[in-house]
């Protein structure tokens, strides 16, 4: 997978040299670009912002350096691009609010851009320009506002990139994870390592009574639970057709 990000603020995505998305790229399963936003800036001051029009707090991202760049990245695509063109993922407090779902359809492409705002933002006409060029999703982490996008791109790349075959050693634990489809979205349950007592607390003796049948069920009941007691609105999504009449009855 290639990904583009263009940004003001390159230093911010120096993570994604480290850990499991550093290796990624080591073994060629992963291809960062990053680019610098200023370099598609032709005044001394190397400005990519002003006032906005209306009057209003804050200084907006100018349409030009973001028109230059990104044609510029369209212009480079990866050997095995989509003919659709990349998706344009543009982080925003007012996007589609990011979940596991929307990595899943990420991870899908070959080919993804990112384009990192700062001040109050980018320049409406942009997203408006590259709608008709290419797929634009705005996204959103969440319900709170953050000074850029990124944050929000780090967090998008590595729910994205730990999707990616040979990125994660095992695979199988994709499926076992909270908000996984195979797990029907649900929270993921409580889980234990040794010792079996610390402080007091001991493991749930189910889970360590060998009872493979019993330990599926606990796990599904407290999956169940946990996801009833703090994210409703996941349960509420949940297909009847998948669940049995315990799992109702939890
Ligand atoms: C209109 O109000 C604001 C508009 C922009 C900003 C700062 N800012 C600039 C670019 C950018 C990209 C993403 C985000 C973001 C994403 C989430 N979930 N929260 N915040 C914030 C961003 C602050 C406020």
């Amino acid at each position: 997978m290639r990904l583009d990000v263009v940004t003001i603020f390159g230093e911010y995505l120096q993570p994604l040299q480290l850990s499991l998305i550093g290796k990624a790229q080591a073994q060629g399963l992963l291809d960062v670009r990053v680019r610098d936003l200023r370099e598609h800036t032709h005044d001394r001051h190397r400005t990519v912002d002003d006032t906005p029009y209306g009057g209003g707090a804050g200084l907006l991202m100018k349409p030009e350096p973001w028109g230059e760049a990104l044609d510029a990245v369209l212009a480079d695509p990866p050997e095995d691009a989509d003919p659709r063109g990349p998706v344009l993922v543009v982080p925003s407090p007012v996007g589609e609010v990011f979940t596991q779902r929307a990595a899943v359809e990420l991870a899908a492409e070959p080919w993804l851009v990112f384009a990192c705002g700062r001040y109050e933002g980018i320049d409406a006409r942009v997203v408006e320009h590259y709608r008709t060029r290419v797929r634009v999703r705005e996204v959103s982490l969440g319900d709170y506002v953050l000074n850029g996008g990124e944050v929000a791109v780090l967090a998008i790349t590595e729910a994205v990139a730990r999707l990616l075959p040979g990125v994660i050693g095992n695979a199988a634990s994709l499926t076992e994870e909270s908000h996984a489809p195979e797990h029907d979205g649900l929270l993921e349950h409580p889980a234990y390592t040794k010792p079996a007592s610390w402080r007091g607390l001991d493991v749930p003796a189910v889970l360590a009574g060998g009872n493979h049948a019993a330990v599926e069920r606990w796990r599904r009941d407290e999956a169940l639970r946990r996801t009833a007691t703090r994210r409703p609105d996941v349960l509420a999504r949940l297909d009847p057709e998948r669940c049995d009449a315990r799992d109702l009855a939890v």
